[in-house]
């Protein structure tokens, strides 16, 4: 049996001011660092201990995993950071205020760019400053790969190759793994792994900072799966 801890970032400043967050590259908010903290020392008193660490290119999941790391006395492992982690892009919505979005494009609209897998926000254009391809961090993907909009089912299909690349043949290794990401990123690889429908898939919401425990058999299959609270 294989262990691996997924865990969404602790809040950000603009999960507490409710804002479309996506590639924006926001700092954790205080109650944020000391959620990464809690789960940090939740992880310690339970005997958890990681070889390998993987985190998007955004500073609040950077950031938790580090914190996280620092309170098992574990920050000399390798952690590989990847843009394929990040938050699903949210294309025009990012920086609006959520509430005041539905009030002006009405709670069901909101709601199915928010969870319908196959929804799609509306897009940035190239030449807003929030379009990836002005972001250095992004300058080694390719045209197709920066998105100006992206659904779930297109935040898997970025997800996926780098699970399969990278984290499952450190499992196969018998490593033990940490995954710090978000929300959406997270939603995808929990679809994938627990074969989740779209229908199921539509009401799954992860909450930020709260360890999730995966149990795989050799297969990398669920056995079991439970939050650590
Ligand atoms: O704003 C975002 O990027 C995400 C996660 O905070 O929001 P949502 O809950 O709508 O997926």
């Amino acid at each position: 049996m294989q262990k691996l801890v997924l865990l969404r970032h602790g809040e950000s400043i603009w999960n507490k001011e409710n804002r479309f967050t996506g590639w924006t590259d926001v700092d954790l908010s205080e109650a944020g660092i000391e959620q990464a903290h809690k789960a940090g020392q939740l992880l310690k008193a339970h005997g958890y201990s990681f070889d390998a660490g993987y985190t998007s290119v955004l500073k609040r999941a950077i950031k938790t995993l580090d914190i996280v790391l620092e309170e098992l006395d574990e920050l000399w492992i390798p952690v590989q950071k990847s843009w394929r982690l990040n938050e699903r892009f949210y294309g025009a919505l990012q920086g609006l205020n959520k509430a005041e979005t539905a009030a002006k494009y009405g709670a069901d609209l909101v709601q199915k760019w928010r969870r319908d897998p196959h929804e799609l926000p509306p897009a940035v254009t190239k030449k807003d400053d929030r379009y990836p391809g002005k972001d250095a961090r992004y300058k080694h993907l390719t045209e197709r790969e920066l998105p100006l909009t992206e659904n779930l089912k297109e935040t898997m299909e970025r997800v996926l190759p780098f699970w399969n690349e990278f984290i499952v043949p450190a499992i196969r290794k018998n490593q033990k793994v940490i995954v710090c990401a978000h929300g959406n990123s997270l939603r995808a690889l929990v679809q994938y792994i627990d074969h989740l429908t779209d229908e199921e898939v539509t009401k799954l919401d992860i909450p930020t900072g709260t360890p999730l425990i995966y149990e795989l058999d050799e297969g990398l299959e669920r056995i079991r799966h439970y939050y650590l609270e």
